[in-house]
């Protein structure tokens, strides 16, 4: 489906990115089918290699979905005025083109939505009642695809209760966010630079628990791949081929040090299709603002408290902490860095001593 936009495209001030090519595409996205009885395992060993994963059989309906992406379309096709009568985003509301309130830019316009408890909040009106009720709709599906990955990851990771990280989105003040996303077509460049393609949204991982992003089917979100194995920090872009019938599970931040470093948030990005148009909906799952965001006890050592073998990686903060440095923050800055802790050096290896030592 196209929608049209029909606001001044400022093209220089989006960055450019190289386009991608039919080789950029990753073959192996993980997939988890949510209904399966590995899942709990399969989700963990996705999110502690990728950090993210395709969930297949998950049980939304079509119909939550499809209501909600036509709502969307609907709103972007409307007239500039109208949709600028809902912005600009400061965070919420309708947004074109500038991302957060640092200076970032894409090739996008987009409507982010608060969520209080299972419903959009009255902090963010949806611009009609038809869209709201879609979302709200939509919202439910999301809260409880949100809490079955999350349980099946507290079971694959082998901590109880089941329900220890799930309970932190589904609470009554847990930190939920819904974001309709536009990447309209950009055939001006396509024309000047066919190798170049706009920034749609830049580089960046999510700051909250766990993310659920739904795409039309029209390419372009792109997601960095580890490597451990690399002396540089050269990030490895691959295309992550669209699939309307499934969902994408994101690790953020917050998992990340959750779970000691053990699930890794993910980098992703999006660049705009130069000739055709991106729709995506993407579910923020965030704890409330008091949270205390700490490695999970019993993934930690005796001397963190806990029950395993291990050490915290993170100074522990509260979501209400994270949340004010990541608006503070640019899209691409690495915001858990400052919470990183240093590493004892590995305790020396008493000698052995034997008689014929030192040698004569
Ligand atoms: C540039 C920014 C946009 C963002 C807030 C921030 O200052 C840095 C983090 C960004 C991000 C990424 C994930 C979704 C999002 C809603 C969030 O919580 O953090 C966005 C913020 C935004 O779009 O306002
Ligand atoms: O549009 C997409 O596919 C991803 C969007 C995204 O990463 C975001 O809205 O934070």
């Amino acid at each position: 489906m196209v929608v049209l936009a029909k606001s001044p495209a400022p093209l220089e001030q989006i960055p450019l990115v190289r386009s991608p090519e039919p080789g950029d595409y990753f073959a192996g996205v993980p997939a988890v089918d949510l209904s399966a009885p590995g899942a709990a395992r399969d989700a963990v060993r996705a999110c502690e290699r990728y950090g993210f994963f395709k969930a297949v059989n998950h049980g939304v309906h079509d119909g939550v979905v499809s209501r909600l992406e036509a709502e969307a379309v609907r709103f972007f096709a409307s007239p500039q005025a109208e949709k600028d009568a809902r912005g600009p985003a400061s965070p919420f509301g309708y947004g074109n083109k500038r991302i957060g309130r640092n200076g970032d830019m894409g090739w996008l316009e987009y409507l982010l939505l608060a969520i209080d408890g299972a419903a959009l909040s009255d902090a963010s009106p949806a611009p009609s009642s038809s869209l709201r009720d879609a979302a709200n709709e939509y919202v439910g599906a999301m809260r409880g695809m949100a809490r079955t990955v999350l349980e099946m990851v507290a079971e694959g990771l082998g901590v109880s209760p089941r329900g220890v990280l799930a309970d932190m989105v589904t609470d009554a003040a847990s930190d939920q966010l819904l974001r309709l996303n536009h990447y309209p077509p950009c055939p001006l460049l396509q024309s000047l630079m066919p190798n170049c393609s706009p920034t749609g949204f830049g580089a960046h991982t999510d700051p909250q628990i766990i993310s659920i992003l739904h795409s039309n089917g029209t390419s372009g979100l792109q997601v960095a791949l580890h490597n451990d194995a690399a002396d540089d920090d050269a990030p490895h872009w691959v295309s992550v081929p669209p699939d309307p019938s499934s969902f994408l599970v994101i690790v953020g931040d917050s998992l990340q040090v959750m779970t000691n470093g053990r699930l890794r948030s993910v980098r992703h990005r999006v660049v705009a299709n130069t000739l055709k148009s991106r729709v995506s909906m993407i579910y923020f799952g965030g704890p409330p603002l008091e949270q205390r965001i700490a490695p999970l006890r019993q993934l930690l050592g005796a001397a963190g408290g806990g029950d395993g073998e291990e050490q915290s990686r993170y100074e522990a903060f509260t979501w209400g902490q994270y949340k004010k440095a990541a608006y503070l923050s640019r899209l691409g800055d690495d915001r858990l860095a400052p919470f990183h802790r240093q590493q004892p050096p590995p305790v020396a290896m008493p000698q052995v001593q034997s008689s014929s030592y030192p040698p004569p």
